[in-house]
């Protein structure tokens, strides 16, 4: 089995903190702290669910590589998902074996949680921005 579990939706918002507010204080969820991730491009929120996360992104910085989604979104919206897996190396190995583009340089960056992530083009998967997690 390559994918597991959900382990976040990412939600590109205009304002970290009216998002936060919204998802804590009305929604009643527990929401963490804004975390710069200056590798990635991004500013992170994560809301904690009983059965997955949600991550909220902002731009940081110059090149950021949700600055033309939020242009084309200035209200927000969703902008990948991510599926767990258990040996990332073997997963990208059968998705080059496939014909599937992995962006980047195919090597795993570390992403929010620690761990090493990959992102698959969206044109392969349905117009959808795929993030994989070793976990
Ligand atoms: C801290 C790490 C954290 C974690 O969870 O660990 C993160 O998740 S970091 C998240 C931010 N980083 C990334 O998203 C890296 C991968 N993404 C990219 O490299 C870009 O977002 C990319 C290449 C997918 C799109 O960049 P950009 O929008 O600048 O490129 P284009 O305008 O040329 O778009 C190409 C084509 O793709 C469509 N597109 C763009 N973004 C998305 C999206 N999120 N979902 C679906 N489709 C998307 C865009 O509309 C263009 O389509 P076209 O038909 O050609 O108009
Ligand atoms: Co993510």
């Amino acid at each position: 089995m390559m994918i597991g579990r959900l382990n976040h939706v990412a939600i590109v918002v205009p304002d970290l903190e009216a998002a936060t507010k919204l998802y804590r204080d009305t929604l009643g969820a527990e929401v963490s702290s804004p975390k710069d991730q200056p590798d990635h491009g991004v500013t992170t929120v994560f809301v904690e669910l009983p059965n997955s996360k949600i991550e909220f992104l902002h731009p940081l910085g110059e090149n950021s590589p949700v600055a033309k989604f939020l242009e084309r979104n200035p209200a927000g919206g969703i902008h990948h998902l991510c599926y767990e897996v258990d040996d990332i190396y073997a997963a990208r190995d059968r998705l080059l074996a496939d014909g599937l583009r992995i962006l980047g340089d195919d090597e795993p960056k570390i992403g929010a949680h620690g761990k090493p992530v990959l992102f698959l083009h969206p044109k392969d998967f349905n117009g959808t921005l795929v993030e994989i997690e070793q976990v």
